[in-house]
Formats: structure tokens, sequence, C-alpha cells
């Protein structure tokens, strides 16, 4: 589905080679700052590299039409951003956003209940919790039905067992729908239990500064 070829990204990240697979769960593990983020913002083309090439289904992403890209290769942001309103405003911005028709409330509840997100739609989000906001933004891009999901540490606000639970069922409505998930974590339980592809990324400044030291 990617191809990462001779990346280089400032020195932030190196890649020699990476490839992505279509219809699995590939998780990227990683310290902090050994550019977890600035992989997913490659893959959705909201940065470019310094050299190298990412390809998607084979196409040089520079070339592709961004607007569209993003429609078809969805970003849920580390910290998603939550709009004044409602939980129904919220869940509808996204799908307005690509032009998509809003479905009814039944199958924004459905969605509510995918991230266990027991809130009516008329709940004002800006009153809810991290972990609740954080969830909310999951099923705002879970409606959006694009082919790949790049999600940024989504249950980093979440306790391990509303973690697991979370994880475990969009997948599952993932997989159901042979999306392409490729998702950020810290949690070592959730990468050992969900990765059906580990990305691990090693710290590019820390081997620099090590070659430093040792020369
Ligand atoms: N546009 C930028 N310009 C300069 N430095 C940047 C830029 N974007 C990110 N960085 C730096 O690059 C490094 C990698 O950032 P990135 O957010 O990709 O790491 P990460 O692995 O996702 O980290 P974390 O696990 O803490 O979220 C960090 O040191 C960050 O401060």
């Amino acid at each position: 589905m990617f191809e990462l070829k001779d990346i280089r990204y400032k020195d932030i990240l190196k890649i020699g080679h990476l490839r992505i697979e279509e219809n699995k769960v590939s998780i990227l593990t990683g310290e902090s700052g050994s550019g977890k983020t600035t992989v997913l913002k490659l893959l959705n083309h909201l940065i470019s590299p310094d050299e190298g090439t990412v390809l998607y289904k084979g196409k040089d992403i520079a070339s592709l039409d961004p607007v569209q890209h993003r429609r078809n290769v969805i970003m849920l942001q580390q910290m998603p951003a939550i709009f004044p309103g409602t939980v129904r405003d919220n869940l509808i911005a996204g799908l307005m956003f690509s032009e998509k028709p809003v479905p009814d409330d039944r199958v924004l509840e459905e969605a509510l209940h995918s991230v266990y997100l027991r809130k009516s739609l008329e709940t004002v989000a800006e009153g809810l919790s991290g972990g609740e906001q954080q969830r909310l933004a999951l099923a705002r891009v879970l409606l959006l039905d694009s082919d790949v999901y790049l999600l940024d540490e989504p249950s980093s606000a979440l306790d391990d067992e509303t973690a697991d639970e979370v994880i475990s069922s969009f997948l599952k409505k993932a997989k159901q729908k042979n999306k392409t998930v490729i998702m950020v974590t810290h949690s070592k339980q959730i990468a050992d239990r969900y990765a059906e592809v580990p990305v691990h990324l090693e710290k590019y400044n820390q081997k620099i500064k090590e070659a430093a030291h040792e020369g």
C-alpha cells in the first residue's frame, strides 16, 4: 500500500526501505522523538521528504492531489481537535469537510458504541473528559470510511482496560471492511496484542550522536 524508499527528513528521520502492507494493522513503536509522527505525516502528505520517495499504491505521493489523498488516507492527530457544539456536531464535522452524506442518528450512535463512548448525541463535546474526547475523535474518523487510517497514539488518554476495548473494537470494524491501519503507540500491551506487522523506529539523532562519540 505504501513504500518508503531512501527517505530523509531533516535530521529527524532516515529510512532505507519500508513497505506497509494493505489490509493489515501495522504498529509503529520507538522511543519519544524517534520520528513516528513524522512517518504518519509523510504518509498523509502533510510533509514531503527532503530526499527519497513515498509511494502510495505504486504512485509517488508527490504526484497525487493532496486533498483527494487525505480523503483516502485519514490521519487522526495525537491531540485531535474537538469543535464547539455537541457530540453529533463533532461526529458529522469530518463528513461535511469531506463532502460526504451525513448518516442518520442510528449510524452515529453505532460509531459511538464502537469506541465505548456511552454519551448522547446532544452532549456538549467540550465538557467531555480528555479520554472521552479522544474516543469521540476516533468515532469521527471511523465514520469517514477511508481506505487507510493513520492513528497517532489513539489510546494515550485511556486507562489500559478501556484502551484495550476501544482499540480491539476499532480494529475489528476496520478488519471487517478490509481497511489498512497504521497506528503509533507507546503501549507495549497494545503493540504486542494487535500488531500484525510491527515496525520499530530507531532514533536517528541518537545514532548520529553515538557515531560522533565513537569517532
Ligand atoms: N517540523 C519540524 N521541525 C523540526 N523538528 C521537528 C519537526 N517535527 C518534529 N520535529 C522533531 O523531530 C523529532 C521527532 O518528532 P516526532 O513527533 O515524529 O517523534 P515521535 O516518535 O512521534 O515522538 P513522540 O513519541 O514523543 O510523540 C522530535 O525531536 C521533534 O521535536
